[in-house]
């Protein structure tokens, strides 16, 4: 019998056979994938005769029961009732929830597709008797799906609907994400999707077409098992946990291989920021390319230490910066993102969440109005890309930019006369099911200051130019080596920088080029312990 409070939702094989590959069958992909991991089986076959339908369901339910997994029918109650199958998974336009369940009876599993918040409460109102899990989709672009209804998500999106079915107490309810997901981005989504108090993650992941379409089943369901079995996520590869206080010997170390690599730093910025970025990334030793032309990213992106500087400014379009962002997020370099503006318009909060939902950023970088927009501690919304007159509350800024780096699983720097910069790391560990270990609070943080020095925030593009600089940095460090260090290191040399350079300028005319000046004379002599920034461990 059935139990199923007990049903492993680990790995969950969506069935299509519309994409079997020549020489295989549903019941051959089945049965490999069931041999290599998979723990649920959903029977969804839209273009299928009800007879046909039938013959196939109790093929693949021999084999379900071979392996005891659940089998589960797609929008079909008839179905699943004739051959007595465990459970029924419907959608929003299928056979109302309450209806299944008088037909099913109460042991049986019942599945429900979710996109929006308000369905989550819908499912939460009709309690346990209800709805036993959810597919929350989709969370990337899916060829599965010809017409989707719903746009993706992201894993943010996916962390929202988690935060409902927290606050609405849904807890029997289990969930799995599903829709575009493959290896590349499974630990990914794992390791980011939470809700905010911590204390939900998802049970499990449902794929189709990576297992349905494979020529090697068996493979692919071993590949995903490993993964999640795995439970890590590496931005990566071995990336070293926080562990040791910020050191002028990390930095003189940063610079010179910063020295020695010459990071390519492709940006796509702003037109205001492009040449200043230009020049500061040359002044850091470094290799600027300004493109926004979508064939040539992956290209780009294979040159050793190559870094990516996406800044929003002034609106690219967004498939290019969608591209960009997944060819980077793919070859695993690191991004720096700088939402500017973040919600100074409406499409601007639009584009920007939608890169915060698909992406990954090694470093998030924004100034106090962006970074309270983004951690949703800002009152009102920005009046335009500059900071404003907000947040001289340093406490306020040190919690938004927390948050920041905790939801987003990255290294936030909130700009300003004390810039702000908090580690979210970018790998870990995630746990599937039982919620997400830490949270905000307990990040490490830092402060970076050398006094008020007003001229800094009087000239266009310091912001932008700050994430060069990071991005130059970060750039340049190994696998192994902090990135939190090197974005402290960044952040160090450019505040110097600015303070040498606002004592030799005679207005903000000739602060930029000062600073450009001081930036190269600090990035050639590589004596950190002289620099005048200060760090102070929060
Ligand atoms: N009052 C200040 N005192 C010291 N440093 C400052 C001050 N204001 C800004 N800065 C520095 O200037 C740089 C830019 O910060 P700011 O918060 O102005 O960024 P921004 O608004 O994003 O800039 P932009 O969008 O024009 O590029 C940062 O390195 C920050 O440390
Ligand atoms: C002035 C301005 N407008 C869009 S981007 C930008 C540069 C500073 O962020
Ligand atoms: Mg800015």
């Amino acid at each position: 019998m059935l139990d199923k409070n007990k049903v492993d939702y680990s790995l969950y094989l969506v069935t299509d056979s519309t994409m079997l590959p020549p020489g295989t069958t549903l019941e051959s992909q089945v049965e490999v994938a069931l041999q290599n991991g998979v723990t649920l089986v959903q029977l969804r076959e839209k273009e299928t005769d009800t007879k046909v339908f039938i013959e196939q369901a109790l093929k693949v339910q021999k084999l379900c029961h071979k392996f005891q997994v659940p089998l589960i029918i797609n929008d079909r109650v008839d179905v699943a009732l004739a051959i007595d199958a465990d459970g029924v998974h419907v959608g929003q336009d299928d056979m109302p929830i309450k209806m299944v369940r008088q037909l099913l009876g109460p042991d049986k599993i019942i599945g429900w597709s979710v996109g929006h918040e308000h369905e989550v409460e819908q499912l939460a109102a009709m309690g346990p008797g209800g709805v036993d899990y959810v597919g929350l989709g989709m969370v990337y672009p899916t060829l599965t799906k010809k017409n989707p209804k719903k746009a993706p998500m992201g894993p943010r999106g996916v962390s929202k609907l988690l935060d409902k079915l927290q606050s609405t107490k849904a807890e029997w309810c289990r969930t799995v994400a599903i829709g575009g997901l493959h290896p590349d981005n499974i630990p990914r989504v794992l390791y980011q999707v939470a809700s905010s108090d911590g204390k939900r993650t998802l049970d499990g992941i449902s794929v189709v077409s990576d297992i349905m379409a494979s020529p090697d089943a068996g493979n692919a369901a071993q590949t995903l098992r490993a993964l999640i079995d795995d439970a890590r996520f590496q931005y990566a590869e071995g990336l070293s946990p926080f562990t040791k206080e910020y050191s002028f010997e990390f930095a003189r170390k940063c610079v010179q291989q910063t020295t020695e690599v010459s990071p390519l730093v492709q940006h796509i910025t702003n037109k205001v920021h492009q040449n200043f970025g230009a020049n500061i990334t040359l002044a850091l030793g470094s290799s600027p390319i300004m493109s926004e032309v979508e064939p040539e990213f992956e290209e780009l992106s294979q040159v050793p230490h190559a870094t990516l500087l996406l800044n929003t400014g002034t609106v690219a379009p967004f498939s290019t910066l969608l591209h960009a962002m997944r060819v980077y997020n793919a070859a695993r370099r690191p991004i720096v993102f700088d939402p500017v503006g973040y919600s100074a318009t409406s499409t601007r909060l639009e584009l920007n969440n939608q890169l915060l939902a698909y992406g990954q950023f090694a470093c998030i970088k924004g100034n106090v109005g962006e970074i309270l927009s983004l951690a949703d501690l800002n009152k009102g919304k920005m009046r335009g890309v500059d900071a404003g007159s907000v947040g001289s509350d340093i406490s306020l800024c040190v919690e938004a930019t927390k948050i920041v780096a905790y939801r987003y699983r990255t290294v936030a720097v909130c700009t300003g006369q004390q810039d702000v910069i908090v580690d979210g790391t970018c790998g870990g560990t995630f746990r599937l099911s039982e919620g997400s270990a830490g949270g905000a609070s307990a990040l490490p943080a830092v402060i970076v200051e050398a006094g008020e020095i007003p001229v800094m925030g009087k000239i266009t593009a310091s912001g932008c130019s700050l994430g060069s600089t990071i991005a130059c940095l970060v750039g340049s460090i190994s696998d192994k080596q902090h990135l939190f260090h090197a974005v402290v290191t960044a952040v160090c040399l450019y505040k110097s920088a600015g303070k040498i350079a606002s004592e030799r300028c005679h207005g903000s005319g000739s602060f930029q080029v000062e600073l450009i000046d001081a930036l190269d004379q600090l990035f050639t002599e590589n004596h950190p312990e002289n620099w005048v920034a200060n760090v102070s461990r929060i």
